[in-house]
Parts: C-alpha cells; sequence; structure tokens
C-alpha cells in the first residue's frame, strides 16, 4: 500500500492526513475513468464521480446492521474517508463486501466524453448460454401468473442470465468506459466481488437507473423505477412505446407498487416525506421507465444511509409483494443463485452520508467468463412473451458497452 507523507500533494490533486490520502481533487471525472484499475471502486452519477483504490481492508459480513457498526468504528478509528463497495441480493447467501480506500478522488459528474476512449468492439462470436432458455423464462413467467391471479401474490421480478466464455481476460476498464459514454445519467459502477473459487480477481461492472438511496446530512432522496418499454432506435416507435408505458394501467401497478413500500419504509425515518402524486418518463439508452422520485429529512441526524438501505432491500423493483412470498417464488422459480445481481452498489462515509444504486443492468465477471443479469416485473396482467422482450432490452446495456449483438 502506497502511503504519502502529511500534506503532500499529489498532481495538486490531493491532500493528505496523517500519512493516509483522505481526500477529494478536483480533477475530471475522464480522467478518474482513464486512472481506473481492476481492484479499484469506481463510482459514477449525475452529480459526481468517485474512484476510490489502495484499500487497507476489506470488511465482508453477513449481518448489514453489524456491518454499518463496524464500518463506523472502522473510519473513525482509522481516520479514512469512506467505506465502498457491493451489498448481494439476498444477506444470508454471500457477504456484503466494502474496501477501506486510502485514496478517494472525486469529481465532478460524468459526461458522454468521459468515455472517449477509443474502444475496439469484443470479437463476435462470443459463445452464449441463456439460463433458462428463453421458452423456459416465459414458462416460468407463465408460472408466476397463475400464482398472481390466484392471489398469493401481487407481483414479482424474475430475472434470467446470459453467460458468456470470452477468449481472452475480459477488458473491465473499456467497458467501463463505454458504459459511460452511453450512460452519462445513470450510476456507472466497477466494484470487486468475493472471489467464486477463492482465486482470481471478480467484477460487478454496470450502469444502473435506479438510487435506492442517498443521505448527505439530514437530505434522503430515493428514486424508485418499475414499468419498462423497450427503446428504438426508430423515433415514431420509440415514442408509441413510452406512450404505452404512461397508458398501461398493468405499467403503473408495478410501479405503485414500488412506490408505496418505499415511501412506507422511508416514512418513520423522515419528516416532510414528497412522493409525487404521478410518475414520469425516465431514458435509459436502452430502456424507458416510470420513475418516482421521493425525498424527505432525516429524523435522527446520526442514522446511517447503510440503515436506511437495509431496511429498504429488497424493494419491490427486483423482490416483490408481498417480500416473503416473492422471494420464495424466485427462488422456485430462477435456476440460478443471483448473488450481487439485485443487491447494491455504493459508498458510505463516517457520517453516514452515501449513495446506494440498485445493482442492475449488470454483469458478474471472472477472468474469462462473464454472467450478465435482467429482469422484469411480473404482475397478474403481465404476458411472458412481452417480459421476454422486456429483459433482452435490458440486456442491451452491457451487450452494447461490449459491442455485441444477441442474435435470438
Ligand atoms: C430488475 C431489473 O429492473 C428493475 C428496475 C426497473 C424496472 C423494472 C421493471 O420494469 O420490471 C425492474 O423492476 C433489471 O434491470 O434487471
Amino acid at each position: 500500500m502506497s502511503r504519502l507523507s502529511p500534506e503532500t500533494e499529489v498532481g495538486g490533486l490531493t491532500v493528505t492526513r496523517d500519512g493516509v490520502v483522505h481526500a477529494v481533487g478536483d480533477v475530471s471525472a475522464g480522467r478518474l475513468l482513464d486512472d481506473f484499475r481492476r481492484g479499484d471502486f469506481f463510482f459514477g452519477s449525475a452529480q459526481r464521480t468517485l474512484l476510490a483504490s489502495d484499500s487497507i481492508g476489506v470488511l465482508e459480513d453477513h449481518d448489514w446492521p453489524r456491518l454499518a457498526n463496524r464500518i463506523r468504528g472502522t473510519l473513525l478509528g482509522d481516520g479514512l474517508p469512506l467505506a465502498a463497495g457491493v451489498l448481494p441480493y439476498d444477506s444470508a447467501a454471500v457477504p456484503a463486501r466494502l474496501i477501506l480506500p486510502t485514496m478517494v478522488r472525486s469529481a465532478g459528474p460524468l459526461h458522454p466524453a468521459a468515455g472517449r476512449r477509443q474502444v475496439q468492439a469484443i470479437e463476435s462470436g462470443v459463445p452464449v448460454a441463456a439460463v433458462p432458455e428463453p421458452a423456459g423464462y416465459a414458462a416460468s413467467v407463465a408460472t408466476a401468473v397463475r400464482q398472481l391471479r390466484a392471489g398469493e401474490l401481487r407481483k414479482v421480478v424474475l430475472a434470467r442470465m446470459l453467460e458468456l466464455a470470452f477468449p481472452d481476460s475480459v477488458p473491465v476498464a473499456a467497458i467501463l468506459a463505454n458504459l459511460v459514454r452511453d450512460n452519462a445519467h445513470g450510476y456507472t459502477f466497477a466494484a470487486e466481488l468475493p472471489p467464486a473459487d477463492r482465486a482470481g480477481q471478480r467484477t460487478l461492472l454496470g450502469s444502473s437507473p435506479e438510487l435506492l438511496v442517498s443521505r448527505t446530512g439530514r437530505s434522503v432522496i430515493s428514486h424508485p423505477l418499475a414499468g419498462s418499454a423497450p427503446r428504438s432506435a426508430d423515433p415514431v416507435t420509440d415514442n408509441a412505446n413510452a406512450r404505452y408505458l404512461v397508458d398501461s394501467a398493468k405499467e403503473q401497478l408495478e410501479h405503485e407498487l414500488v412506490v408505496e413500500a418505499v415511501a412506507d419504509t422511508l416514512a418513520p425515518y423522515c419528516r416532510n416525506l414528497v412522493v409525487p402524486p404521478r410518475p414520469s418518463l425516465t431514458a435509459t439508452s436502452a430502456v424507458w421507465h416510470l420513475g418516482t422520485k421521493i425525498t424527505g429529512e432525516l429524523r435522527d441526524p446520526e442514522l446511517s444511509v447503510l440503515t436506511l438501505a437495509a431496511e429498504l432491500h429488497p424493494t419491490p423493483a427486483i423482490g416483490g409483494t408481498p417480500r416473503e412470498q416473492a422471494r420464495e417464488a424466485i427462488d422456485r422459480l430462477e435456476p440460478f443463485d443471483r448473488d450481487y445481481y439485485a443487491g447494491l452498489v455504493g459508498w458510505v462515509d463516517a457520517n453516514g452520508d452515501g449513495q446506494w444504486a440498485i445493482a442492475i443492468r449488470c454483469a458478474d465477471i471472472a477472468e474469462r467468463a462473464m454472467r450478465l443479469f435482467a429482469g422484469a416485473g411480473i404482475v397478474a396482467d403481465s404476458q411472458p412473451e412481452r417480459e421476454l422482450a422486456e429483459t433482452t432490452a435490458k440486456f442491451q446495456t452491457l451487450l452494447r458497452a461490449m459491442g455485441l449483438t444477441l442474435e435470438s
């Protein structure tokens, strides 16, 4: 680990204290992207870009409230600026993993031009295995619809996975740059995961449109999304898809269930909770969404963003309603472990401020293998083929960043 002596400046960017780099320099987001190395934590958004590196340790824990306490103690004790990393979909299955960086550099928002590096497309012909096969996914959606119509559930999010096998190491930094180029308004991230076989690097890489929760002082924001339609290169079709989303009672219900869950969870912790009565259209490069930006003011200024995240997760944007029945349906109908897909990615500082996005539109990357995930919210009026098409549209975020096209 490299430690700098107090008050040293590195390229005029960094302030240090106690021999540990704390600081935050005024650099461009593009510079941070250029400096990213696998193993670092990168988190870019429309507000701020973070690059965290030179970790003095890693905190892994299945118990999130205990983790929140450990982090606070460690950050204050060691005078570190923040902890950053990933929390899984299911805290019992795999641990949360946060690094303790000694070097944290921050810049303004990402701009598409930040992803300016010339990145060659990955060679075509990368073998892909769909898990389950598209027909199997459609059949699972049909099974869920029967359960929904029987009244056992109101909503469940079912995901599918693509397994890609690359001839060489996956070019993580290049794909990250392309994700930035295509998704300047999203939460674009790269974070290390615990290696599956305790050997080799494993990275969660993606660009999520969805903020689970952020805290800045007393100010709390959540921006739930649910209800989707594919984007199209043809403006007429693109408009028609957006129109469908706004007018569809099925998509509105999918959305309302998430807003209701988030607002109900935040209400006891916040005063002046503002929940807009109607959702707005939110666009990513691949998908239209319905979104509702919820804001509030924390009653207890000591409450960490991580505690709020633990209370909110899993929302019906990636789980369902009621929560336990949805979890059971997901376990039964999805033939793979989600691990960190549909978990959370972000950072928390010693004051409890931070930002956590939902880990969707992402890939779990080992050396030459990649697992790509996409899910869709299923309600009683869902049509299996339509939900299948929605997941295909969601895969485009990553596939486009690699210059790949899904053939079927
Ligand atoms: C579960 C995913 O998206 C969620 C977020 C936004 C809209 C969604 C939907 O309309 O189904 C999903 O709830 C995913 O991208 O894998």
